[in-house]
């Protein structure tokens, strides 16, 4: 396996419980690319990034995501794995029932910070890198959704994550939004971290291109690469 990919899977199969979802998956990304991941629906992107972050278990082929071999990954150690993946939903998921603030200290106190100058710092750190810092007192309902869900991109670099995985983060969102959303996701990838985006919004991969893979008749399929191909090959169903 190379040594510079962050992520990286070979033959590998995906499975839903004993249903094979995608066969034949070979997958190398970098630090700091930013991929998005299209396919139709139920072609088996969720699947994928939930093997990722070992949700899904690995049990044919080889992978290894940020130093982690996933076939052999012990269920004590997938909570050290998740910590360097931040993970984002379509549905924002932040606790209904505490502000912003609040929100992000659950995370922090759940994965073990304790000195609260630090907590404070870093809370603020990261508001301030999705541009809400203003907001923290605010509760959930109090924000529109594309303020929520840049709270959720702040809650997924709270442990400061080598690789960010976005599952239809826009989902929810309208189309300027939308576009605003992934401008700072694209951003956020350039300081380093890597990213993988599953999205149905074919248009944004116009606007802000990047290397695209498609889940397809049950394989990935590398679609777009700007290190090696023209913009205009593209073609999409
Ligand atoms: N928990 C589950 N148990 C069994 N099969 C599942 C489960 N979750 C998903 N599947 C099946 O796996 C296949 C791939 O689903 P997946 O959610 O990965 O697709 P997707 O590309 O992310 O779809 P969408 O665009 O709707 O999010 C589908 O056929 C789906 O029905």
């Amino acid at each position: 396996m190379s040594e510079s990919a962050i992520i990286e899977l070979k033959n590998a199969i995906i499975r839903q419980a004993d249903n094979i979802i995608l066969t034949d998956v070979s997958l190398e990304i970098g630090k700091g690319e930013f991929v998005y991941l299209i396919g139709r629906v139920g072609s088996g992107k969720s699947s994928l990034l939930k093997t990722l972050y070992a949700d899904l278990p690995l049990k044919d082929g080889s992978g290894k995501v940020v130093g982690y071999y996933l076939p052999m990954i012990k269920n004590k150690q997938v909570p050290f794995l998740r910590r360097k993946i931040g993970i984002i939903f379509q549905d924002f998921q932040l606790l209904t029932d505490r502000n912003i603030e609040d929100n992000l200290l659950f995370v922090l106190k759940a994965t073990g910070w304790k000195n609260s100058n630090d907590i404070k710092s870093r809370i603020s750190e990261v508001l301030e890198k999705v541009k809400m810092n203003n907001k923290g007192y605010k509760m959930p309902h109090e924000l529109s959704g594309g303020e929520q869900q840049r709270v959720v991109i702040a809650r997924a670099l709270l442990n400061s994550p080598d690789i960010i995985l976005a599952d239809e983060p826009t989902g929810n969102l309208d189309p300027e939004t939308s576009d605003d959303l992934v401008k700072l996701l694209h951003d956020i990838s350039k300081s380093g971290k890597t990213i993988i985006m599953a999205t149905h919004q074919h248009d944004l991969l116009k606007k802000f291109p990047a290397r695209t893979i498609e889940c397809k008749d049950g394989k990935v399929i590398e679609l777009f690469n700007p290190d090696t191909d023209e913009e205009e090959e593209i073609e999409l169903d």
